[in-house]
């Protein structure tokens, strides 16, 4: 198999104290260089680790879907009884994962998600009042920040029954929180992180801990506190945490898995919505045609069902493409791995991926590539019509990723995404404030694929 030659002593990853460029560019730089000489997959090296980048889409459907009881751990690191917050669906493996998962499924079905819409039109009117307040004093808004208010709000009031309107308490501790966990987590450059990165194993072995204490200890009594609040009151809600606590009374979770399984609704439903929305925000602002396409939508499916329904959000097809050319463009998770659980041999060739090598699926490298994406960096939401969408390999498109461990939250993720972009496009006209730099440049040090700067948009009167 060809393989990037490794150097002492990172191997082929670029230094981790150090990063200038986002991974999920460089992973894409690789995948352009290696498939422009023909290939369909290459051998890497993190540190010592051996590590197997998919190019050929049918492999990826192998790995991800097919054959994926060979491929069915991340290899991100947790370690339950020292660092109880990273005990969390996204981390967990083999049976532990596969029984949280069967618990977890029922928490998205449209019953679930119909039961915490009205909390979701909640914000979003507290996200559009915000907004003119802007207007009013003729600033510019800074997407990134409004858009995490709003996701905050939502994940506040879902997951763990807060009613935080951020937007009036900036500085609330949960909008601080919101702000530095994902941060705190990921940018990490402790020796620890790494270490956890390049061997969970290792770092399982010395006991490493990656959830900052402060960050452990108010998760923890925040969901302790409710719990409790909730028993002696009698209280019942709607949302996350009700769920969460029915199952709890099953005797199926301790406080800490259900700590660490609202914890990580946050970290991964927070975030990834609200870069989403910034982003198809500012592709909007840019393309006005393509604006008033989305205003005309959303105005004809509101005046057909009265309100902002539920049902009203699911009819959003053009504003879905909208974000569905958002997701291609800018993927939060831009590469996304697995660890190969037993060996493997590739089908078709005489390649055997040995247990415990990393696999790489380079999401940004695929939705980037002009064989399947012409004009890659032009947005167009007609790529995703349903004639466009079944003339492609649906391995080429995976923003939320696929098989067994796709993303839980991809219905909430798309419905707070329409509903708060159909509030504000409804509502108001946007355009890009020259503040803002195009092309967007990327924030090297995040994980996730995020603008490095503000993105400020001038807002209009419609
Ligand atoms: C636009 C929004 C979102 C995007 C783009 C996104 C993307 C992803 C991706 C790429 C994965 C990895 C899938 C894989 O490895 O195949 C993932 C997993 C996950 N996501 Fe999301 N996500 C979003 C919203 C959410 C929300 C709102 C929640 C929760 C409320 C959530 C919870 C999770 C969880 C728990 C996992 C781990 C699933 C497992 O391992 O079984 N995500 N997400």
């Amino acid at each position: 198999m060809p393989y990037q030659k490794p150097r002492f002593p990172l191997g082929t990853a670029e230094n981790p104290f150090a990063r200038t460029e986002f991974i999920g560019c460089r992973m894409k730089r690789i995948y352009d260089e290696y498939k422009a000489k023909g290939f369909k997959h290459i051998g890497l090296y993190f540190l010592s680790s051996p590590s197997y980048l998919v190019i050929e889409p049918e492999y990826v459907k192998n790995i991800m879907s097919r054959d994926f009881r060979f491929f069915t751990d991340r290899g991100t690191y947790s370690n339950e009884k020292s660092d109880p917050l990273s005990g969390h669906l996204f981390n967990l493996e083999g049976d532990k994962w596969k029984n949280l998962r069967y618990k977890l499924t029922p928490t998205f079905t449209s019953g679930k998600m119909k039961m915490m819409f009205s909390s979701l039109v909640q914000c979003g009117k507290q996200l559009k009042d915000a907004v003119d307040c802007v207007r009013l004093s003729n600033a510019p808004i800074d997407a990134k920040e409004v858009l995490g208010c709003f996701t905050t709000d939502v994940i506040g009031s879902c997951a763990f029954g807060l009613d935080c309107n951020s937007f009036l308490q900036p500085n609330s501790e949960f909008r601080e929180y919101g702000k530095i966990v994902f941060t705190e987590l990921t940018k990490s450059r402790s020796i620890g992180a790494v270490v956890a990165m390049a061997s969970p194993k290792l770092a399982q072995f010395f006991n490493i801990v990656l959830t900052p204490r402060h960050i452990t200890n108010f998760f923890l009594s925040l969901v302790k506190e409710t719990v409790r609040y909730r028993k002696d009151n009698d209280v019942v809600r709607k949302d996350f945490m009700q769920i969460l606590m029915d199952l709890q009374d099953g005797a199926q979770f301790s406080i800490e898995e259900m700590a660490a399984n609202t914890f990580v609704f946050f970290l991964a439903g927070f975030e990834t919505s609200s870069t989403t929305m910034s982003f198809a925000l500012y592709e909007m602002a840019k393309n006005p045609k393509i604006q008033n396409r989305v205003r005309d939508e959303v105005n004809a499916v509101l005046e057909k069902h009265g309100d902002l329904t539920y049902e009203a959000v699911n009819e959003f097809k053009y504003l879905g493409q909208v974000v569905d050319e958002t997701l291609r463009m800018y993927p939060p998770g831009a590469l996304m791995s697995r660890i190969c659980v037993e060996e493997y041999k590739i089908p078709d060739t005489d390649v055997t991926l040995d247990k415990g090598t990393r696999v790489i699926i380079p999401i940004y490298g695929l939705h980037r590539d002009a064989e399947y994406y012409p004009n890659p960096e032009h947005f167009d939401p007609d790529r995703f019509s349903e004639e466009n969408v079944a003339k492609r390999h649906p391995f080429v498109y995976l923003p939320f990723g696929a098989g067994p461990r796709i993303c839980i939250g991809l219905r909430f993720g798309l419905m707070q995404s329409k509903l708060g972009l159909a509030i504000l496009i409804r509502n108001f006209q946007f355009s890009v404030n020259s503040k803002t730099k195009i092309p967007i440049e990327i924030d090297p040090t995040n994980l996730i694929l995020s603008a490095k700067d503000p993105i400020w948009l001038d807002v209009h009167d419609v």
